[in-house]
């Protein structure tokens, strides 16, 4: 059984592992330190380079869904924890008419203390002095919604949204990231279907582990277990078992890649200079690591607007 003290201890992790990951040099993120301390423990250059993908990945397809909708568009994170998208998209200039963060209450009121502490947060929510309204669990800036709920819980949700002033008619990308592999099956089916029945135009991401049937799948269980967080691996059997999850519950289509595919995908001028960072003892490692990851996408787009086209 998962404790949901030890599925909120998994945002923890995240975090220190891309502050980690910062500091070393693998990618630029000025907002990370100030959600999280300077990591104590230090990290495999596996690890650090699986953040890489994962973080690059995400923003390249969030970029695409923006760029296609012109930014007239929502993002909504689901157990969006400590993560700062927001906050670096902002310093590149791309906005969006509003990005709304949902998490367990537990987590929101620890990043509403984070942002209310710091300036540099501060000055990204709120526009000509305008103020940022929140209470200790949920925070509504001009375009930024830092929202209390728990996903398990759609009309919470829902109403979550709703006070966060979502369009359900404007295009509205999903982002899942390490998130459904911690609930149960029936809730993330009703999720996934909640979204399509809900959202006329609309575009899903999702990260989490896959080719979990071998023995480094088991493993990977056991060690979460002992840590009382279980993985519902039901859809992380296959690339092709990701897809279908997607294709049942409503939408039109869906493409996933293993996370070793996208790695190498990804600017290659760049990859050399992250092999650089750290010296990689055994290439075999990442590549078994990153064949136990995966993004999964997929699109509602009756409209014909162009979602089909965003791939990695
Ligand atoms: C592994 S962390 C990932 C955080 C962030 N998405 C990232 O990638 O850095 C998983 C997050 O999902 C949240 N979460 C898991 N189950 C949830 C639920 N039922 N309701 C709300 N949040 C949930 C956790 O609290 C945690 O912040």
């Amino acid at each position: 059984m998962s404790t949901e003290e030890g599925i909120r201890a998994t945002n923890d992790d995240a975090a220190q592992c891309k502050r980690f990951a910062v500091d070393k040099g693998y990618w630029q993120d000025p907002f990370i330190a100030l959600f999280t301390s300077k990591a104590r423990q230090s990290h495999a250059p596996e690890i650090s380079i699986g953040y890489y993908a994962r973080v690059k990945a995400l923003k390249l397809l969030l970029k695409k869904f923006i760029t296609v909708t012109d930014g007239k568009c929502q993002v909504v994170s689901l157990g969006a924890g400590f993560d700062t998208l927001f906050w670096n998209l902002k310093d590149e200039c791309v906005n969006t008419t509003s990005y709304i963060e949902v998490d367990f209450s537990a987590v929101t009121s620890r990043k509403i203390q984070c942002i209310r502490r710091s300036e540099k947060l501060l000055s990204k929510i709120t526009s000509d002095g305008e103020e940022v309204k929140f209470n200790a669990t949920d925070l509504h800036g001009k375009d930024y919604h830092l929202v209390a709920a728990n996903l398990k819980n759609l009309a919470e949700l829902d109403q979550k949204l709703h006070e966060s002033g979502i369009d359900k008619t404007l295009p509205t990308i999903f982002i899942a990231e390490c998130v459904l592999v911690y609930i149960e099956k029936s809730n993330t089916d009703a999720i996934l279907k909640w979204v399509t029945d809900n959202f006329s135009t609309t575009f899903f991401v999702n990260y989490e582990q896959v080719n979990m049937a071998d023995k480094f799948g088991e493993v990977m269980l056991d060690n979460l277990r002992s840590r009382d967080c279980m993985l519902h691996v039901e859809y992380c059997q296959s690339l092709e078992s990701q897809k279908q999850r997607m294709l049942t519950h409503g939408f039109e289509g869906a493409d996933a890649m293993e996370m070793r595919h996208v790695l190498s995908s990804l600017p290659q001028d760049d990859m050399q200079r992250i092999q650089q960072i750290e010296f990689l003892d055994e290439r075999e490692l990442l590549d078994q690591l990153m064949s136990h990851y995966c993004y999964c996408w997929a699109f509602k787009d009756p409209n014909n607007i162009g979602l089909s086209h965003i791939n990695i």
